[in-house]
């Protein structure tokens, strides 16, 4: 299991906002760092192994990262790949140079495809909500991902043996900014930031903290609980920000070990625990 993660820019309080007020002021970037090298050693704890993308000191939300790149499993023989992605927003557009030489290379060395988003498709990570389970991909419609980008990605993503749905998202940044899932195909929703197309979702299972929809699994098997001196009592480790801890709550009476960690430095710009990192499990 590797994680991918990108150092934060000196420039981090200039990142972008859309749907909060004005925090940008109270941001620490040192606060900001501290938090970010805690996230990956929850990660490492787990056994993930930690690679860089290359810092984009000019892009203030470049440590976003989950953003610019997408890793894209496949359960046909057609290659897993990893999927430079195409924002359309300007001050984020520098994210992909650098982006695009680390995955290449890194894809390259993984037996994997390298692939981009077409010059008129945009398409963020942030709208990409990926349920092995069902083997479907949920792709936010939002200010950043285009009906264009949806179509792309269903024409690389099917071959792969993924089903695409569209989900029209207009009170939130990103489909990820109102859920994501739990392993076992469960999503974790918050009710004020889901539209009507989203609310008939399937498995929706709703949470009280728009900081708690954001959760990542980090381990596979029970098993890696051990770290924790859980043993395997549980169904597996999960982490989410320290600022849902009633979902951390209703987590761990559902059997799950919870790591919770702090990122409020991040949260400021609307940033949750899937931004900072692309996970590639395979
Ligand atoms: C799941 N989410 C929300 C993300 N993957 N991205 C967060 C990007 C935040 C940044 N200030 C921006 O506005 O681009």
């Amino acid at each position: 299991m590797s994680l991918l993660t990108r150092l934060p820019s000196s420039s981090l309080a200039h990142g972008l906002l859309t749907h909060i007020s004005d925090a940008r002021s109270s941001i620490s970037p040192a606060r900001a760092l501290a938090q970010w090298h805690a996230y990956r050693a929850v990660f490492a704890a787990y056994g993930w192994t930690l690679c860089e993308v290359p810092p984009c000191e000019e892009a203030p939300d470049s440590v976003f990262v989950e953003d610019v790149l997408l890793y894209l499993p496949s359960f046909t023989d057609v290659p897993a790949a990893l999927l430079l992605t195409r924002t359309p927003t300007p001050s984020r557009a520098p994210e992909r140079v650098g982006a695009a030489a680390f995955a290449s290379s890194l894809a390259a060395s993984r037996g994997l495809a390298f692939l981009e988003m077409p010059e008129d498709a945009h398409l963020e990570g942030g709208d990409i909500l990926k349920l092995s389970s069902s083997r479907t991909l949920y792709v936010g419609q939002t200010s950043r991902t285009s009906a264009r980008g949806l179509a792309a990605l269903r024409e690389l993503a099917e071959p792969r043996g993924w089903r695409v749905l569209g989900v029209h998202i207009d009170k939130a940044l990103h489909l990820k900014s109102a859920m994501t899932a739990l392993p076992d195909g469960t999503i974790l929703a918050h009710a004020p930031l889901l539209s009507e197309e989203a609310r008939r979702l399937p498995r929706l299972r709703e949470v009280h903290e728009a900081e708690g929809v954001a959760v990542v699994h980090l381990n596979r098997t029970a098993t890696a609980t051990a770290a924790a001196g859980e043993g395997s009592r549980t169904k597996g480790a999960l982490l989410i920000s320290a600022a849902a801890p009633r979902t951390a709550q209703m987590l761990r009476e559902m059997g799950w070990h919870v790591e919770c960690v702090h990122i409020d430095e991040f949260e400021k710009l609307e940033g949750c625990v899937t931004c900072l990192s692309v996970r590639m499990r395979s």
